[in-house]
């Protein structure tokens, strides 16, 4: 192929719109579809020449990372497969990135089944969680809990702007489980009707802080002030390796337009605008939103962070973080 740009898919560009729409969302989904991703980059990949192939893989793993910054699966999904691929010849290459990309899936999928079961032991016959977003590992846990014979009820927090939380009522309802259903600033008033504060992660970082869907820290503080502990869900793919190294978590703002639909912003400007138009995203008519998708709970109001390799205190999480990822990360997908 020359110096020509290495080909990559469409399925995959169109796996990578699609995380950036949020039309696939959540951290363990997110990865999941970035394995199956490459592993469709693999099945339709042209190249004639292992360099070529690898070449185009490399460059469908940039398309794939470049959608959403602050999830670390999405980057530790792209590692795993990356570093495993082996072979000779374009039929290897592409067997083993296949291979490699199911057996990912197949771990993210027992992992969210273990720390389910882990996380389930946690929570009592009828307790109430109160969840924030939506999150397929600390449902897992919910999932268990149910399995295991003990009832449960919930209050969800609607979480604003894009409202995941009637995801999880959704899930919540499906498995027969009471839902309140909060606005988001109601948090105070309903954590003294709750056991346990129970969120996902987007990425862990080695101190312990968790970076969350916008609201967690907020909520996460208020739980400490009325005593309710917060169980933070995230199985191993969420820990954050780059974080050993000094490095600090992207937070991703997205469009203002998730907040304030532009006919919203035109009926806030104010009257005394000169020609009356409507002023554009972050304009000079005074009116600023911000949408930061993101924060991060700094470890001190965290009570437990469990994984599918057992519940730990946030100060301790690091010594797992090492013993799985070392101290340094490289990225297999640079050029
Ligand atoms: O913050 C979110 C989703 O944000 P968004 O909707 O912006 O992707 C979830 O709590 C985590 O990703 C964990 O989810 P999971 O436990 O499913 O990995």
């Amino acid at each position: 192929m020359g110096d020509a740009e290495p080909e990559v898919v469409p399925a995959v560009e169109s796996t990578a719109d699609a995380i950036a729409a949020m039309e696939i969302r959540g951290a363990a989904t997110i990865a999941d579809a970035a394995a199956a991703a490459l592993a469709t980059q693999a099945e339709g990949s042209p190249a004639e020449t292992p360099a070529a192939f690898r070449r185009g893989l490399r460059a469908a793993a940039r398309t794939l990372y470049e959608t959403r910054p602050t999830a670390v699966s999405l980057p530790n999904a792209l590692r795993y497969v990356l570093r495993g691929v082996d072979g000779d010849t374009v039929a290897e290459l592409r067997a083993s990135t296949i291979d490699r990309a199911a057996s990912f899936r197949r771990d993210l999928e027992h992992a969210r089944e273990t720390l389910g079961g882990i996380g389930a032991n946690r929570l009592r016959d009828g307790d109430v969680v109160l969840t924030h977003c939506h999150s397929t590992d600390a449902l897992a846990c919910v999932e268990a809990a149910l399995e295991d014979g003990k009832s449960l009820e919930a209050i969800v927090k609607e979480t604003r702007p894009r409202k995941q939380g009637h995801i999880t009522a959704t899930q919540l309802r499906e498995w027969g489980v009471p839902v309140t259903l909060i606005v988001d600033g109601a948090a105070r008033r309903y954590l003294d009707a709750a056991d346990h504060v129970l969120v996902g992660a987007d990425s862990i970082a080695a101190d312990g802080s968790v970076i969350n869907k916008i609201g967690t820290s907020g909520l996460a503080v208020v739980a400490r002030e009325r005593g309710v502990p917060v169980m933070v869900a995230a199985q191993t793919i969420k820990l954050h390796p780059d974080t050993l190294t000094g490095h600090t978590v992207a937070i991703e703002t997205r469009d203002e337009r998730e907040v304030l639909s532009d006919e919203e912003r035109a009926s806030i400007r104010s009257s005394d605008a000169p020609d009356g138009s409507v002023g554009e995203p972050g304009s000079e008519d005074g009116l600023t939103v911000e949408n930061p998708a993101f924060d991060v709970t700094p470890p001190r109001y965290v009570d437990a962070i469990v994984t599918e390799r057992g519940q730990f205190p946030p100060e301790s999480i690091v010594t797992l973080m090492r013993e799985l990822f070392g101290d340094t990360t490289d990225e297999p997908w640079a050029e």
